[in-house]
């Protein structure tokens, strides 16, 4: 499976929410991170034909997927932002609702429901009213949904909003275990859904790819840009302004701050290895600091 974007642009009142992007998909994981309005669900929904773009082409296995009409949508599991549920459909109903939708036969349908359900640790939930569910279990109903017909395509926008810890590990898990073979395409501004099950990470910003590449080495790519500095209580405030933190910690009379500078921002600064939080905030931080 391939899908290939070609210079997609799409703009609201004059100003672009995407611009020219152009990437490539094979089989794997794709982390799709970019802070908050950098334009992923504008790409989603383009993707998924909820929008249309303004210029650019979106070719699957090179075939134009205009050119698919429906039988696209056979390749494409969703789920979007912000999911909206028949509150009054059991989980299962639902969830054999949403076979219907997608054509599935309904006996394989079923078993794959609860085997979903299983999977999604919303077993002993089946029956229950979607409106009575907890915001994270109405999230895990989400991904079960967009998982129905192993689609070869998945598309998750925030996927692990609402989802407490134990809940996004698992999710992680299966995530990766699903990838085998398929694309998955995972939209998020939280480095830690991506960080240790994307095969490639795609990095957004202002509606423009700056790279797309493998974790490894996005995080080599910052070699010699992370530093360790400690700092004091009578300086930590001037570096706070001076420098771009990425983490800070007390260690009894010192604070310990990780810092990411071109050169090197300080003369006891040391160098450490980066993480994929380290490049987020090299790529996306030059805002406000707190
Ligand atoms: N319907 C719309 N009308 C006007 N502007 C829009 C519309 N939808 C999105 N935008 C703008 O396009 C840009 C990209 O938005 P988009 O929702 O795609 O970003 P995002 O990366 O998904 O952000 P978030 O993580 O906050 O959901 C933002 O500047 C947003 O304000």
């Amino acid at each position: 499976m391939k899908v290939t974007f070609k210079g997609i642009s799409k703009q609201y009142k004059g100003k672009y929410a995407l611009k020219n992007f152009t990437s490539e998909l094979e089989n794997g994981i794709y982390g799709l991170l970019g802070a908050n309005g950098a334009g992923k669900t504008t790409l989603i929904n383009i993707f998924v034909g909820i929008l249309k773009s303004d210029e650019g082409q979106i070719l699957i296995n090179g075939e134009d997927v205009r050119g698919l009409g429906i039988d696209f949508l056979s390749h494409i599991g969703y789920l979007p932002q912000y999911p909206q549920f028949y509150k009054n459909f059991e989980v299962i109903d639902f969830l054999r609702y949403m076979c219907v939708l997608k054509d599935i036969p309904m006996e394989k349908g079923e078993k794959r429901a609860r085997e979903l359900l299983e999977i999604v640790n919303l077993s002993s939930a089946h029956n229950k009213k979607i409106g009575a569910l907890s915001g994270g279990m109405r999230q895990r109903v989400g991904i079960a949904q967009a998982m129905l017909g192993d689609p070869d395509i998945l598309i998750l926008d925030e996927p692990t909003a609402g989802l407490d810890p134990q809940e996004r590990i698992r999710f992680r898990n299966l995530i990766a275990k699903f990838a085998e073979n398929r694309i998955v395409l995972l939209a998020t501004h939280i480095v830690s859904d991506i960080e240790f099950i994307a095969n490639q990470v795609i990095l957004l910003k202002d509606g423009q790819l700056v790279k797309q590449d493998t974790p490894q080495a996005l995080m080599r790519g910052m070699e010699g840009k992370v530093w360790n500095v400690t700092a004091t209580d009578a300086t930590v405030d001037d570096k706070l302004k001076r420098l771009k933190i990425s983490n800070m910690m007390r260690d009894q009379e010192k604070i310990l701050l990780r810092v990411i500078a071109d050169e090197q921002p300080d003369p006891h600064a040391v160098h450490v290895q980066a993480n994929l939080e380290d490049v987020f905030l090299y790529y996306f931080g030059e805002g406000e600091q707190w």
